[in-house]
């Protein structure tokens, strides 16, 4: 288990913040982990020069062993193995596997054999079939694209019903979350979250939470109200979310529902939310949809530059996830270390 920490007191070096120079702490947790027990990742993207650039970082700093789909005489990254879904010899059994999970859907061997000529069904199916640890796409296909066919093939792990997505925000806002890194949940997957799976989302995050930092999650249901000065149904579907939280982890630090400042700011928190004991202190923010968690982690990318390690999937029983077709080699780097950890975490 990678060591508690986050992002201050290193230089970052990512694309985004142009001037500032270095690498988080927590991106540098996730590496060290990740090479103590290299785990192969496929990498279905062999056409995006951002994902072969990170290739060729995986491989020199000795983070994951990597397979990259693509035409073998397109890819000249050293170290990597280069499967074209289309010609590999297990072209035909992924197709006959993949047609008997889905045949109550309908699939057929002939639809199955055209789907393996995808990389990114192809490379899900490589997962599955215990021919890669985890796999790590999304730099030029949309969430969507990427997700369906880990959703359809591998499914939700066991004692799980829904598969959200997170991302792991690491600012130079000390004051903020774990010496400024935050989780953010659902940013990637779950579009409009009934209460009952917010309240799932909650409960995920506050264990992903203690999985990569070590600590004590404090989890902020959000909403544009606090303890219920604004009504509405979001307001309303937060704070059932809420309830529905305490139900089932009674041992957590859910609180809800709470606007942003009154989660972050503890002179808010006392004013908004007295006696809570999440306000002011929350570590992982959960937001009441997909609407408000996509735009408020590029919002805090973006203006505050910050660095945004996903979309991570939890809830998945084997390791897949997702980027951001904004995202920079060094966010590639990132998700394959954390892939590899969460590869390492499962067996
Ligand atoms: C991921 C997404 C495509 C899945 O929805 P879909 O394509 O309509 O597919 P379906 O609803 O038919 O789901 C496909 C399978 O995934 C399963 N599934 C979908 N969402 C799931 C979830 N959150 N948890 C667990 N399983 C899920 C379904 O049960 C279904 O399984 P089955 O085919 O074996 O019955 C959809 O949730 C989506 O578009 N989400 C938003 C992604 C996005 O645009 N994000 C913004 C940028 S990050
Ligand atoms: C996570 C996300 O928003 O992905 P994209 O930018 O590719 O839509």
């Amino acid at each position: 288990m990678p060591a508690n920490g986050s992002c201050r007191g290193r230089k970052r070096h990512t694309t985004r913040q142009e001037g500032a120079a270095s690498m988080s702490e927590f991106l540098d947790r996730m590496k060290t982990a990740a090479k103590a027990d290299r785990k192969k990742i496929v990498l279905p993207e062999g056409e995006d020069p951002r994902t072969i650039a990170a290739a060729r970082q995986i491989v020199d700093e000795g983070i994951a062993d990597l397979v990259i789909l693509s035409d073998p005489a397109k890819i000249d990254v050293p170290g990597v193995t280069v499967i074209d879904p289309r010609t590999s010899e297990k072209h035909d059994e992924y197709a006959a596997a993949f047609a008997e999970l889905r045949k109550k859907k309908g699939v057929t061997l002939p639809e199955a054999m055209e789907q393996m000529n995808d990389a990114t069904y192809f490379g899900t199916m490589m997962v599955k079939m215990g021919d890669a640890d985890g796999l790590v796409s999304g730099a030029c296909h949309s969430t969507a694209n990427t997700l369906r066919p880990a959703l359809q093939i591998l499914k939700t792990a066991p004692g799980t019903k829904l598969v959200s997505a997170f991302f792991i925000m690491c600012t130079d806002k000390a004051e903020f979350g774990e010496n400024g890194t935050l989780l953010f949940a659902d940013c990637g997957l779950n579009i409009n979250p009934t209460a009952d799976e917010l309240s799932e989302i909650a409960i995920a995050s506050a264990g992903s939470w203690k999985k990569y930092m070590s600590s004590e999650p404090k989890v902020a249901m959000l909403s544009f109200s606090t303890m219920g000065s604004a009504k509405g149904d979001v307001p309303t579907k937060v704070q059932e979310a809420t309830a529905l939280a305490h139900e089932k982890a009674p041992e957590l630090a859910v609180d809800g529902d709470l606007q942003l400042d009154a989660a972050l700011v503890p002179s808010v928190a006392e004013l908004k939310a007295p006696g809570s004991t999440v306000a002011g202190h929350a570590n992982v923010l959960v937001f009441p949809d997909l609407e408000a968690g996509n735009i408020g982690y590029k919002l805090v990318q973006r203006f505050a530059g910050a660095e945004a390690y996903g979309p991570v999937l939890q809830g998945i029983a084997k390791p897949v996830n997702d980027l951001s077709r904004g995202c920079s080699a060094e966010d590639i780097v990132g998700v394959v270390a954390i892939t590899a950890v969460q590869a390492q975490m499962a067996e």
